[in-house]
C-alpha cells in the first residue's frame, strides 16, 4: 500500500521524474479510487523504477554545481542574446508573425557575422596550411586562383615551423611565431622583445584567464577593473571567487580613465581588507572606444609602481582607433624605464592582443597572445604550468597571430590588395560608427560621444518615469526593459549598460557599428520615438 504515496513523493519531489513518467500512469497513481490490485502490482512496478530513477536523477542541479559559475554574469551573451537567436531561428523556419524580417546582432563584436570579409592574404595562406597538397599545383594557385608568390611563401615557412595544424604545438605556442610576435612588438614599441615571454592564447579571453587565475590567490585578493568593461573582467572574477574593485571611467570627459578616480577606489578597497594585486585597463576602451593619452598611461604606470600592481593591459582593439592615438602600455613603460633607470623596473605588465578585432576580425579562429614584462622567473614557470594544462592554443589561431603580426610588406605581392581591403575595412566601420552617432544626435533623450574607437557606441539614454514604472512591474533595470522592447520591435539586439556596469542613475545601452546598411539604424530610430511617445 505504500507504494501509492511513494510514487507521490517520486513525483512530486522530482519534476524531471514526472516528466519521463507515463501520463496515463500518473492518472491513475493519483485517483485513489480507480486502483485495483492489476494497477496496483503495475504501480510496485513504477515505484521500482521510479525509485531505480531516482538512484540515477542527474547528479548536478542549480543548487549544487560551482556557484561562482552560477553567480557571474555575462550579459553581451545573456537572455537578449538567446532571444535574438530564438527570432533568429523563426525567420529562417519561413515564420512571418515577426515585426521584422532579420536580426541584427549588434550585442557582440562579430565582425564576420556582420559581413566582414576576411583579409584574403589571410585566408589565401590559411587555406595552405590546412590543406599542404594544394603546394602540389603551385602553378594552379599562381596562373588560375590569384595566390601570389608571398602567399605559398609564407605558407611554406609556417609549415616548416609546426608541421602540421592538426598537431599539439609547444604550450606557449609555436616558437617561431613567437619570434615574429617579439619582431613586431619590437617594430612597434621601437624597444626589443623576449620570444620566452610571450605566450600564443586562444584569443586574449584564454590570456585573460590564465593571467586572473594566477594572480587571484583568494577571495580578499582585489583587481582594479574599469567601469564600464567588457564583462569577461567581472564574470572571470566572480568564477574565480576574487574581489572586483571597480573604478569609474569619466563619461563627461569623452570616457577618460581618472588616475585621482583610481586611487580612490584602491584606498577604499585597501580600507575593507582587500588585497588590490592589480589593475586592468582596457585600452583602446570597450564599450566606450576611448584611447589613453601617454600622460594617462604613464600616470596609471607610476601608480602602479607606488602601489607595487601588476598592469594588465588588454589592448585589442589597438587598431580600431578614430580620434587620438593608441599608446602601448608596454612602450610606455619600457620609456619610462629608459629615462629614469631603476625607477620602474619592479613594475609587472601583461599586455593583451588577439586576431578577433581590427582589421583582422577573425574571431572564430580564436588567436591572441600575451606577453609580459617584470615577471618573476618563477611566477613565469606557473603560467608556463598553467598554459600546458591546456596544451596549447589552436594551432591554425597561432598561425593567424603571425599574419596579423606580420602582414605583407610595401614591395610584396599581396600588399597592394592587402593594403586596399584593410583601408576599406577601416573605413567601413568609421563611416558607420559615424552615422550610427548622427543619428543617436537626434534622438531623444539620447547623448552619445562621438566615435573614438573600438567597435562600440555607449549612449546615454533618459527614459521616461512611466518606462522606468513599466520595468519595475517586470523585474527588469530601465535599460533592460528598452533593449527588450527594441529587440521585440526592431529585431536588432543590443546590450543594456548595466551588463558593462554604469553609474548609479544613468542608463546606457551598447551597441556594435558593425551591421552593414543603415536600415537597423532608422529602425532604431523609429522604434525609439514609438517607445518615448508611449511612455511620456
Ligand atoms: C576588451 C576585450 N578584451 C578581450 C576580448 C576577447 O576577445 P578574444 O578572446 O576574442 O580575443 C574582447 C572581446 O570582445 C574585448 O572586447
Amino acid at each position: 500500500m505504500a507504494s501509492h504515496l511513494d510514487v507521490r513523493h517520486v513525483l512530486t519531489d522530482c519534476p524531471s521524474v514526472f516528466v519521463q513518467t507515463p501520463p496515463s500512469l500518473v492518472t491513475r497513481t493519483h485517483s485513489r479510487p480507480l486502483v485495483t490490485p492489476l494497477l496496483r502490482s503495475r504501480q510496485v512496478h513504477l515505484v521500482k523504477r521510479q525509485t531505480h530513477t531516482v538512484a540515477n536523477m542527474p547528479r548536478l542541479n542549480l543548487g549544487n554545481i560551482n556557484p561562482h559559475v552560477v553567480e557571474a554574469k555575462y550579459a553581451v551573451r545573456g537572455e537578449l542574446a538567446v532571444k535574438s537567436e530564438e527570432y533568429r531561428a523563426k525567420l529562417r523556419r519561413g515564420e512571418t508573425d515577426l515585426p521584422f524580417s532579420e536580426v541584427i546582432s549588434a550585442n557582440i563584436g562579430n565582425p564576420q557575422q556582420l559581413d566582414q570579409k576576411p583579409i584574403t592574404f589571410f585566408r589565401q595562406v590559411l587555406s595552405i596550411l590546412e590543406n599542404p597538397r594544394l603546394l602540389d599545383n603551385e602553378q594552379v594557385l599562381l596562373d588560375h586562383l590569384g595566390y601570389k608568390s608571398d602567399v605559398l611563401e609564407r605558407a611554406k615557412f609556417l609549415l616548416k615551423n609546426i608541421g602540421s595544424v592538426g598537431a599539439y604545438s609547444a604550450s606557449a605556442g609555436v616558437p617561431a611565431i613567437k619570434e615574429s610576435v617579439a619582431k613586431f612588438l619590437e617594430r612597434r614599441d621601437g624597444f626589443p622583445a623576449d620570444p620566452a615571454r610571450i605566450y600564443l592564447s586562444a584569443g586574449a579571453s584564454s590570456g585573460v584567464n590564465t593571467l586572473l587565475h594566477i594572480i587571484c590567490a583568494n577571495p580578499s585578493s582585489g583587481i582594479l577593473v574599469p567601469i564600464p568593461q567588457y564583462p569577461l573582467y567581472t564574470a572571470s572574477l566572480s568564477v574565480l571567487n576574487a574581489t572586483c574593485v571597480p573604478y569609474y571611467l569619466d563619461e563627461a570627459a569623452s570616457w577618460g580613465t581618472s588616475v585621482e578616480t583610481i586611487k580612490e577606489a584602491y584606498n577604499a578597497a585597501k580600507r575593507n581588507g582587500t588585497d588590490v594585486r592589480a589593475i586592468v585597463i582596457i585600452n583602446p576602451g570597450n564599450p566606450t572606444g576611448a584611447s589613453l593619452s601617454e600622460a594617462d598611461i604613464k600616470s596609471v604606470l607610476q601608480f602602479a609602481a607606488e602601489e607595487n600592481l601588476v598592469v594588465m593591459a588588454d589592448e585589442v582593439y589597438q587598431t580600431n582607433v578614430f580620434i587620438g592615438k593608441f599608446h602601448s602600455f608596454r612602450q610606455v613603460l619600457l620609456t619610462m624605464q629608459k629615462e629614469n633607470p631603476g625607477k620602474y623596473d619592479g613594475v609587472e605588465l601583461a599586455s593583451l592582443h588577439s586576431v578577433s578585432k581590427g582589421m583582422v576580425g577573425e574571431c572564430g579562429h580564436r588567436g591572441g597572445y600575451f606577453d609580459l614584462v617584470g615577471f618573476k622567473a618563477e611566477v613565469e614557470e606557473q603560467i608556463y604550468k598553467f598554459v600546458s594544462i591546456m596544451l596549447c592554443s589552436p594551432v591554425i589561431g597561432q598561425c593567424l597571430v603571425e599574419l596579423m603580426v606580420n602582414p605583407p610588406r610595401p614591395g610584396d605581392p599581396s600588399y597592394l590588395l592587402y593594403e586596399q581591403e584593410y583601408n576599406s575595412i577601416f573605413e567601413g566601420l568609421k563611416k558607420r560608427a559615424t552615422a550610427l552617432y548622427e543619428a543617436f544626435k537626434e534622438m531623444e533623450g539620447v547623448e552619445c560621444g562621438e566615435p573614438q574607437g573600438s567597435m562600440y557606441l555607449f549612449p546615454t539614454i533618459h527614459v521616461p518615469a512611466k518606462a522606468a514604472d513599466a520595468a519595475r512591474a517586470e523585474g527588469r533595470t530601465p535599460d533592460e526593459f528598452y533593449c527588450m522592447r527594441l529587440l521585440e520591435a526592431t529585431g536588432v539586439c543590443v546590450v543594456p549598460g548595466s551588463g558593462f556596469g554604469q553609474k548609479e542613475g544613468t542608463l546606457h545601452f551598447r551597441t556594435t557599428f558593425l551591421a552593414p546598411g543603415t536600415e537597423w539604424v532608422s529602425s532604431i530610430k523609429k522604434f525609439h520615438q514609438e517607445f518615448m511617445n508611449k511612455y511620456r
